[in-house]
């Protein structure tokens, strides 16, 4: 059976395609069909035929290189490369996922964040490669194929293609390589079926059964409606009724929930379901408590999520600040982004926009009490509520103890320790009403040791101060849920410090830091995070020193 345009019908939608153009061929060619019935079957023939178009136009476009990948598979001479004993099995091009069904992998890959993929035949790669485009860039997908000549094929493709490096392709029996790696210990985000038929169950239970799927993982499975045949009546074909069979298995397996997706010639999309519903399943002899199921359900990684919180970060304009509330922001925060300069301010708000984070741009100089005011009354009346405090800006200068003037020393500890402490009240007095808060504090690790040849005295004293200020404010409210912590950053990596007058210090330093270089600011990006999330509900009056090991040297 072929269509018109010479290809053989793939999917449901294909073979009612066909079978109505034939219907409609025959009605034409009879003088007797009532008009009516040749108006429906020419509807029902528009309905389906147009389908597959409109789901082509109306996808996202796919990158060049499936582009290419797509055009040197549907050209190549399968049947000669058969006949030339190139392949073990005759290859047809229908074999191929394609654009629409290659960007629904690509959407649910973006969807479950997955980092590791296992596809299961590969074919040319358009799969893989679709898939690839979504994972990170430390992301890995491994494509296990039969033929050795579809690597060679696909590899050049891939080596074009910026994501190509993330695919690994594994040749041999897909069932001896599920064996290796897990004998690897690996496990996948997201598994994609889409090998020999009659294996599907056996892929499927060997990934169940062997933890390959890690929890919450999902697992597609391509061809799940075979041509429709799964459901209809008098089928034969082999490979259909493996699929059949294979559907009633997943549907009745209690470690899973599934979804048959219509798409092509069916998706389905299968999710493992929580450790407790397996746990009351197996009736395993667990201790069925938090550290089992998680904080509320949720593992360790849930819980450091900040959604729906509102987060303020002072001194966001740049360095630290600008990380710190890109951190925020990427765990799910809404962000006001404080600074004294507007315009600095205005663009880290709009690199969070880009991101599809809420920022809010405020500008306020913490050393002015109704400026620290002002930025808590604009947060209030943007989003109602205070929930992370990131008490950040401060100043730094450097002078000889014995030549520092009272201006500077006053300059410095009005920012660093007065204002901080403004920050500090104005946002627990939001925070103590509603029973939860987390500030955090910037400190330095110039509250632990002396940092030199510099001469910083005042800021030195302030940042010990800000510790003092932060152990004595943690104790102080903790027990009425607001935690109060900081953050003691190293030697920050900062355009300054690659001037040409402070490149000898730099040197000096270096021979300091343990860790051999200086501290980056998304190196301390975790930290907020942390601090600012549920996660760290016992933790108060805490610094945390973040300086590559400088300060045990
Ligand atoms: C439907 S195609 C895969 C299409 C591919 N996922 C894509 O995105 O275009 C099926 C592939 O599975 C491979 N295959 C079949 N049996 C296999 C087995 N036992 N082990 C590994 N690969 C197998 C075939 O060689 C073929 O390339």
């Amino acid at each position: 059976m072929t269509t018109r345009n010479g290809k053989v019908p793939d999917t449901p939608v294909e073979v009612l395609v066909d079978l109505l153009s034939k219907a409609v061929g025959i009605a034409t060619a009879n003088n007797g069909v009532p008009t009516e019935l040749m108006d429906h079957l020419q509807r029902a023939l528009d309905i389906a035929s147009g389908l597959d178009d409109y789901l082509e136009n109306i996808t996202t476009p796919e990158s060049e290189p499936l582009t290419e990948l797509y055009r040197k598979t549907v050209t190549h001479d399968w049947d000669q490369v058969y006949k030339d004993g190139k392949t073990m099995f005759r290859l047809p091009k229908e074999c191929i996922t394609g654009h629409v069904e290659g960007q629904t992998l690509k959407t649910l890959v973006h969807m479950c964040q997955a980092k590791r993929i296992l596809e299961i035949g590969m074919f040319t790669g358009y799969g893989a490669l679709s898939m690839a485009e979504a994972l990170p860039d430390d992301g890995r997908l491994v494509a296990l194929e039969l033929e050795p000549y579809l690597k060679e094929f696909a590899q050049p493709v891939f080596d074009k293609s910026t994501h190509g490096k993330k695919i690994h392709v594994k040749i041999g029996s897909a069932m001896e390589s599920l064996k290796e790696l897990t004998e690897a210990g690996e496990q996948f985000d997201m598994v994609f079926i889409d090998a020999d038929k009659s294996n599907y169950i056996n892929y499927y239970k060997f990934i169940l059964d062997n933890n390959l799927l890690r929890l919450r993982g999902v697992i597609c499975v391509d061809n799940s409606l075979f041509k429709a045949k799964v459901y209809l009546k008098n089928v034969t074909d082999e490979n259909a009724l493996a699929l059949r069979d294979f559907n009633a298995f997943v549907v009745n397996d209690p470690r899973v929930e599934q979804v048959l997706l219509p798409l092509r010639d069916g998706i389905t999309v299968v999710r493992r379901v929580s450790a407790a519903a397996e746990c009351s399943r197996t009736k395993a002899i667990i201790t069925e408590d938090e550290v089992f199921r998680g904080v509320r359900g949720c593992t360790i990684l849930e819980r450091m999520r900040l959604d729906g919180r509102v987060a303020y970060v002072t001194g966001a304009g740049q360095g630290i600040g600008r990380a710190f509330a890109h951190a925020l922001g990427e765990a799910g925060a809404n962000v006001a982004v404080v600074d004294v300069d507007p315009i600095k301010a205005e663009t880290v708000v709009k690199e969070l926009t880009l991101k599809g984070i809420n920022g809010l741009a405020i500008t306020a100089d913490i050393s002015k009490s109704e400026d620290v005011q002002r930025m808590i009354d604009s947060i209030m009346s943007k989003w109602g509520s205070v929930h992370i405090a990131c008490n950040n800006a401060g100043i730094n200068m450097n002078s000889a103890s014995e030549d520092t003037t009272l201006e500077e020393w006053d300059q410095t500890f009005s920012v660093n320790l007065r204002g901080t402490f403004m920050c500090c009240q104005a946002a627990a007095r939001v925070m103590l009403k509603q029973g939860y808060g987390k500030i955090i504090n910037t400190a330095s690790m110039a509250s632990l040791i002396v940092p030199h040849p510099q001469k910083q005295l005042s800021y030195n004293t302030s940042k010990a101060g800000v510790v003092k200020l932060t152990q004595t404010l943690g104790t102080e409210w903790i027990d009425r849920g607001v935690c109060v912590n900081c953050i003691s950053p190293g030697i920050v990596d900062t355009p300054l410090i690659h001037s040409e007058s402070l490149q000898p210090l730099v040197q000096r330093w270096l021979s300091d830091i343990p860790a051999g270089r200086l501290a980056q600011v998304t190196d301390l990006q975790a930290a907020v995070v942390y601090l600012a999330c549920d996660a760290s509900d016992y933790m108060t009056g805490h610094n945390l020193v973040i300086e590559g090991g400088q300060s045990l040297w």
